[in-house]
């Protein structure tokens, strides 16, 4: 199993490591355009393989696409990260051009391959990647649901005062600070409704620090997160990999699921060898199904300010 990371920065280096320590690939080819970098990130990821135990081999290239011939994923995290102050929105004019020359390279020695989108603003990435690529739908996966999904279960857990693994939840929706729709109706500790444990207002304030997750962090670090960012990638890359056929929130393409159509936005898919195998469709409320439309008239918004 060969996997590609482009942006050897600090999402795609920490993206790599987990998939490393995790130990279900052969070989992690880190490529950025900054020389000499890639290799440098490559070359002290691998001076911790004994350390931490992992077989994986990761090698790193400036620039040069050839060495990431046939990959089975190829992991998109090239592009800015946003400053403290501004939204994702906002890094559409550089990312936009980098993403697009970016798969289009990454395809030219990878055909089969499977696309995990990262940077931002990553539905608009994603949907970017559909317009300007021929690769089935299947195998254009957006990354942003999982990391939701992941802080949202940490904000859970605050708020319950139960320990993260006893707490299961998840948040689709556009990956923005104001698109998410955390679920909250159907998260659970244990099996049990969260609703059964705290109020109405508690889980607004779960709801609320969970969407604004990117920009909290973002203006604690001066640049945005990747510990965790890292981490989901990883997990996708993984139910890839191994074809877990797991679920998880990913944006993917939508053609009237969910009411929706011509636009890409997080919805739980099962994923494996395949990548997206199927989309889940489930009952929203209507509070719930109001929240994931308005979502989607935020993500055609900035759609619409791609140069197609
Ligand atoms: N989808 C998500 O959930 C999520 C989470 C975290 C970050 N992000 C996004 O991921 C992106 C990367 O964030 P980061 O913190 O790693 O940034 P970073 O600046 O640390 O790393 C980005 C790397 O991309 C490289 N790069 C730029 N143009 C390139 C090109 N054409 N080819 C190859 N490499 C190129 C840069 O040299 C840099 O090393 C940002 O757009 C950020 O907003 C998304
Ligand atoms: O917040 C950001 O800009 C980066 C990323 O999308 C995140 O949610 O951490």
């Amino acid at each position: 199993m060969k996997v590609t990371v482009v942006g050897a920065g600090a999402v795609g280096a920490s993206c790599a490591e987990y998939i490393a320590i995790k130990n279900f690939a052969s070989e992690v080819v880190l490529l950025d355009i900054k020389e000499g970098y890639a290799e440098g990130k490559a070359m002290d990821l691998m001076q911790t393989a004994s350390l931490n135990g992992f077989d994986t081999k990761i090698t790193g290239s400036t620039s040069d696409y050839s060495k990431t011939a046939n990959s089975d994923i190829c992991v998109i995290t090239s592009g800015i990260p946003r400053k403290p102050g501004m939204t994702r929105e906002e890094l559409i004019g550089i990312n936009a051009g980098i993403v697009k020359s970016v798969s289009s390279d990454l395809i030219k020695h990878s055909p089969d391959t499977i696309i995990i989108v990262v940077s931002n603003p990553m539905d608009t990435m994603t949907y970017l990647v559909h317009k300007t690529t021929d690769l089935p739908k299947n195998r254009i996966i957006g990354m942003g649901g999982a990391l939701d999904s992941a802080r949202f279960k940490y904000r859970l857990a605050e708020a319950l005062g139960a320990p993260i693994s006893d707490v299961d939840g998840m948040v689709i929706g556009g990956h923005s600070d104001k698109g998410m729709v955390p679920l909250t109706r159907l998260a659970t500790r244990n099996s049990v409704p969260v609703t059964e444990f705290i109020s109405d207002e508690r889980l607004d304030q779960v709801r609320e620090d969970t969407k604004v997750g990117g920009a909290t962090l973002t203006k604690l670090l001066g640049t945005s997160a990747w510990y965790a960012p890292g981490a989901a990638v990883s997990g996708l890359v993984q139910a890839i990999a191994c074809d877990q056929k797991k679920i998880f929130p990913c944006s993917t393409m939508l053609e009237g699921e969910y009411g929706l159509n011509d636009l890409c936005i997080g919805v739980p898919v099962v994923l494996g060898r395949n990548g997206i195998e199927k989309i889940v469709e489930i009952e929203l409320n209507d509070a719930e199904a109001a929240h994931m439309k308005e979502s989607a008239e935020g993500v055609s918004k900035t759609n619409g300010l791609l140069e197609l």
